[in-house]
């Protein structure tokens, strides 16, 4: 069943709950929503070299994600997480857990997840009034960052956030930082430095090795709890952080058709992921009936984490 309320206006809420208008002279995107310029720093999204209170702390959380990921750690990180056998427990349990999080590598946000999720489910709401998947994609995009708490295995930062990438072929220069792969034990490998590596031309992203973190992570806990959502929506969970690819168009020899076609629906959420992010608070207890009605459209009650 889904139960339907008000859409969300054009009007937020500041920090001390306040009810104050979105900016009118911002740009402003399909149905509605006003895409800022700047982050809640002053800076453009996603300057790694701007100077900010998180420039350094970014800088060498993406130092150790290059040094680390590697095939041999993604295989062992797949199998062990593929089980699927830590916890029990339903979606919106999950986004409660998240408000423990903090994210390192991301100089854009310092807010809790939660608001990261509402934000960005939010936003696809208003301008796409009628894909109800694509907001519960929204929601549930980085639930995978619960990697990082103790029952989790406590997984260290650079193993489930960050922007990601294949391994097993070589690291395109438009990473950012892409500096740092010099030390990764894969760079100098020649099975995997080259331009197809340990793939081959157009063998469909689904058979790519993707560095480890929460995409990948959540797209298993989806997959393996058979989620009725659409294969777009898989996509773009699994992929929402693969900015070479999205954003700068490398490893397109890579994809198949079917990502080809994926790909587009992953364009139009990043621009809800990435710009969404701001110190307008969403009321969690107003919007809760709706994404719970959402969530049990589209998973089971109890999944397996
Ligand atoms: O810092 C951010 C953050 O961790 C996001 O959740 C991820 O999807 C981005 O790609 C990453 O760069
Ligand atoms: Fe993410
Ligand atoms: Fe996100």
């Amino acid at each position: 069943m889904t139960i339907i309320i008000d859409q969300p206006d054009h009007f937020g809420s500041d920090v001390e709950g306040k009810t104050v208008p979105i900016d009118e002279k911002e740009l402003v995107l399909d149905g509605g929503f006003v895409m800022p310029h700047t982050n809640s720093f002053g800076h453009t999204f996603r300057d790694y070299n701007a100077e900010s209170e998180r420039q350094e702390g970014v800088e060498n959380f993406y130092r150790k994600n290059h040094i680390y990921q590697s095939v041999d750690f993604v295989k062992k990180m797949r199998e062990e997480y593929g089980k699927l056998n830590r916890v029990e427990m339903s979606m919106w349990e999950c986004c409660e857990l998240l408000n423990e999080v903090v994210d390192e590598s991301d100089p854009d946000l310092d807010e809790p997840q939660i608001e990261h999720l509402l934000q960005t489910a939010e936003a696809i709401r208003k301008d796409y009034p009628n894909e109800d998947w694509l907001h519960l994609t929204g929601l549930i995009h980085d639930l995978g960052k619960v990697l990082l708490l103790p029952v989790f295995g406590g997984l260290p930062q650079w193993a489930v956030v960050g922007d990601t990438f294949p391994v097993g072929c070589r690291f395109d220069e438009s990473i950012i930082h892409h500096k740092h792969f010099k030390e990764n034990p894969d760079y100098n490998n020649p099975a995997y430095n080259t331009r197809y590596g340990m793939y081959s031309e157009k063998c469909g992203l689904n058979n790519v090795l993707m560095s480890w973190g929460h995409d990948d992570y959540m797209y298993l806990v989806a997959k393996e709890n058979k989620t009725t959502l659409p294969s777009a929506a898989l996509f773009i969970i699994r992929y929402h952080s693969f900015y070479a690819l999205h954003r700068e168009g490398a490893y397109k020899h890579l994809m198949n058709e079917e990502d080809f076609e994926n790909l587009e629906w992953l364009h139009i959420f990043n621009k809800y992921d990435l710009y969404s992010k701001s110190k307008v608070r969403i009321d969690v207890e107003k919007v809760k009936p709706y994404y719970l009605s959402l969530i049990e459209k589209y998973f089971p009650a109890k999944l397996k984490w």
